[in-house]
């Protein structure tokens, strides 16, 4: 059966981050996600996970100065010593959390971009990956990228599939992997099942979410019951991060989850 992960920035925000673990554990989820834990001590969390029964199952890397508007470092260049102390720090979180897998994103390009620029910031994110995949091997943990769509975060340098799959190619490293989020490819190319199957072999983590206002998935343009049963048929075995704003309370809203054995308090 498809395993859910709560992503915890998005769902249980009724409650103070700590105090999320227990309310994902509450409902039946065995697993969880979230953007960045570095505003709490690894020990904190890693006691959480481990009294409520959780395996932490995705972070992503320090992303820059968010608060400014940045969205990652992976493709700034000149910003490559900050890129690898943030893989340093990641995978110190990731050791401590026992999580398998790591986020790296990509970052923004220039609103007046041409040609030149897009140039160096692809040239500066392949070697970053390369980097970043080579040092998560050596840990033994995966490395993500995650096509992000344009609409929600204007000049996210990575945006189609297509791209991801190629830059995977391009790194040539076998822990580099595709974080396929349903929800980005629907507003960027639609398609899914077809970009599911050409995908699937870099398939490395998948997230999902109603399209196109980003609530539960249960309504809207995506059919996820189907696509989700052809993700299981494919083979995938891994975890579908639940990457949504719910619209009226994430307990009330997990009604759709119950086919998959989460809601309703265990
Ligand atoms: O889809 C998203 O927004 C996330 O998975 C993420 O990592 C960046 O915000
Ligand atoms: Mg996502």
């Amino acid at each position: 059966m498809i395993k859910l992960a709560a992503n915890l920035s998005m769902l249980f925000t009724e409650h103070e981050f700590l105090d999320r673990f227990s309310a994902a554990a509450e409902v039946g989820f065995k697993g969880v996600e979230y953007l960045f834990p570095y505003a709490f001590e690894a020990q904190d969390i890693r006691q959480r996970l481990d009294a409520h029964g959780l395996k932490q199952v995705l972070f992503n890397l320090p992303p820059g100065d968010w608060d400014a508007g940045e969205r990652g470092l992976a493709s700034l260049p000149g910003r490559e010593q900050e890129f690898r102390d943030s893989v340093e720090v990641a995978l110190r979180y990731a050791e401590a959390l026992d999580c398998p897998r790591l986020h790296a994103m990509a970052g923004l390009l220039p609103e007046d971009a041409d040609d030149a620029v897009y140039r160096r910031h692809h040239a500066s994110y392949i070697d970053n990956l390369r980097y970043a995949a080579e040092a998560c091997a050596s840990a033994g943990r995966t490395l993500l990228i995650e096509p992000i769509n344009g609409r929600d975060m204007p000049g996210f340098f990575l945006q189609t599939q297509q791209q991801a799959r190629d830059i995977v190619r391009e790194v040539g490293v076998d822990s580099l992997k595709v974080q396929f989020d349903l929800y980005h490819c629907q507003i960027v190319q639609g398609d899914l099942m077809h970009e599911m199957e050409a995908q699937y072999p870099q398939i490395g983590h998948v997230q999902i979410a109603g399209v196109p206002e980003r609530h539960e998935p249960d309504r809207g343009e995506v059919n996820y019951p189907q696509l989700l049963e052809h993700l299981e048929g494919l083979g995938y075995r891994g975890w579908v991060g639940c990457e949504y704003r719910p619209r009226a309370g994430t307990v009330a809203g997990l009604g759709w989850a119950s086919a998959y054995g989460i809601g309703g308090r265990t």
